[in-house]
């Protein structure tokens, strides 16, 4: 967790918020530390003895050793106790209590890791949310996809430009983006990196949420001001709802300095097992492990195998733990995902993050959904409704039509509607600077402007106006439940 309240405002008597000294426990300290140290030795050998797939060929497997116990000897970026925390925030969800918004970079880079960077992607997150409150009427869980979303599974192993072919991106964690030989060449020096621009975002993420920056009447001048463009007229009856709603509680005498933080919290896709592994840690209270990496970290849908190395490393760890569903999942493959990631069926354990895309997530999502509640299990429904809308446009970009994004957010509510789920939050690429990359929107960005300002390594983002006006949508389909 970062900041001092919970959504609904609530501090939560005797949750255990990260001190190696508080132990809720009753069992002795030392067979918690020997508990901790067999299942860290299990997770290591478990490591070796699956395939792991998306991973990058390290030609210096030294170096790699080197890194990893590098790696190893530096501090947690979060706690267990804050985990824990996000664990019963994502169960709310799971039943209606709480909506999730996980929002950022399809692919952080270095280069992008600055203050203004990090403070508008928060800025847009946290007025995405103040909307989406108002829209749900429940608290919003805010993610941010931040402070560790550096590496990236790809399509294809190689890419080719003009009849050169080379090693594929795989994120700034990996290798350089640059089109030369050397740049492309996987470098674990750049895990230590990542885990270093990951501290540093996490910290000014922590300063912002707790120091001011997040104050609700100052998200909500920010919201005024989206409105005051011409362009979002659309979203002035709801945004003047919100108004008087803030203005209603000021006169009942709500205290708003006590909204001057927020909880945050970080998420990102735990792909790259040689940062993942070093950084999982034995929680001293109970010995066991946390991936302390990042709060939340989920399993994409291309290292979703059942029997492979990423699955088995989450069913190791326990955070929340996403995992994406595509629209060709396999119902007893789902069903089999749950018996290993959540055997004993936790609330707010896991997340299935579908991306079905929007001509799609009708016929794809319910026989899912069905099975699944039928299965008994409680998992929370999110909605990624940017990996199943990707095409490449005639110029040449990748890119995802704002259309098509809200299509299947509608499709994604619909299903859950009908079948008397609960739509559990969203899970979207986006970055809160004027870029190009997705098409449509108020502003009408078509395909001849995506060049105007194609900033992403990887995948189309929305710009913080698109972003802001999804949320504007997406409070419109919560207030009609
Ligand atoms: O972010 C998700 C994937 O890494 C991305 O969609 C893969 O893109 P690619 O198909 O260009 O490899
Ligand atoms: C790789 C991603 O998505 P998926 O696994 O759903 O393709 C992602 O979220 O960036
Ligand atoms: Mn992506």
């Amino acid at each position: 967790m970062i900041g001092s309240r919970t959504p609904g405002g609530v501090p939560r008597p005797g949750v255990y918020a990260g001190s190696v000294n508080t132990s809720p426990t009753t069992a002795p300290a030392d067979r918690v530390a020997a508990d901790g140290q067999q299942a860290l030795a299990d997770l290591t050998a478990a490591a070796t003895a699956l395939e792991a797939a998306q991973q990058p060929s390290w030609p210096d497997t030294a170096a790699l050793g080197e890194v990893v116990e590098t790696l190893g000897s530096y501090p947690p970026l979060v706690f267990a106790g804050e985990c824990d925390i996000l664990t019963g925030r994502m169960a709310d969800a799971a039943v209606g209590k709480a909506f999730v918004l996980q929002g950022g970079d399809c692919a952080e880079t270095f280069a992008s890791a600055t203050a203004d960077n990090i403070r508008d992607r928060v800025k847009t997150i946290l007025q995405m949310a103040a909307v989406l409150t108002y829209g749900a009427s429940v608290p919003v869980v805010k993610i941010g996809r931040m402070a560790g979303q550096y590496a990236k599974p790809r399509s294809s192993t190689v890419e080719t430009r003009e009849g050169v072919t080379l090693p594929a991106y795989r994120g700034d964690m990996v290798n350089d983006f640059a089109f030369h030989e050397t740049a492309r060449v996987p470098d674990p020096q750049r895990l230590v990196r990542g885990y270093h621009a990951s501290s540093a975002t996490l910290n000014l993420v922590r300063a912002f949420t707790t120091g001011g920056f997040a104050d609700l009447r100052h998200v909500h001048d920010w919201n005024r001001g989206f409105i005051a463009n011409s362009a979002n007229s659309r979203y002035e009856k709801m945004a003047h709802d919100i108004d008087k709603a803030m203005r209603f509680m000021d006169a009942c005498g709500a205290d708003f300095d006590a909204m001057r933080t927020v909880e945050f919290y970080a998420a990102h896709e735990a792909l790259l097992l040689d940062y993942e592994r070093p950084l999982t840690r034995i929680d001293s209270r109970t010995g066991h492990l946390y991936d302390t990496s990042g709060h939340f970290v989920w399993v994409g849908e291309r290292t979703r195998q059942l029997d492979g190395a990423h699955v088995d490393f989450v069913s190791r760890i326990s955070n929340p733990i996403g995992v994406k569903l595509g629209p060709k999942a396999d119902i007893d493959e789902v069903l089999r995902l749950i018996d290993k990631v959540d055997p004993e069926r936790t609330p707010g354990r896991l997340t299935f993050i579908t991306r079905m895309g929007a001509g799609t997530i009708r016929e794809a999502l319910p026989g899912i959904v069905d099975k699944v509640t039928a299965s008994g299990a409680t998992v929370t429904w999110i909605c990624d409704p940017m990996h199943g809308n990707t095409f490449e446009a005639a110029s040449g970009f990748k890119t995802r039509d704002f259309e098509d994004i809200i299509e299947e957010v509608r499709g994604f509510f619909e299903v859950h509607r009908s079948l008397g789920t609960v739509p559990g939050g969203i899970h979207v690429e986006l970055t809160g600077n004027d870029v190009t990359e997705c098409l449509g929107g108020a502003e009408k960005i078509i395909d001849s402007d995506l060049g105007k300002n194609y900033e992403s390594l990887c995948d189309p983002r929305l710009n913080h106006q698109q972003s802001l006006e999804l949320a504007f949508l997406v409070a419109e389909m919560l207030g009609q439940a």
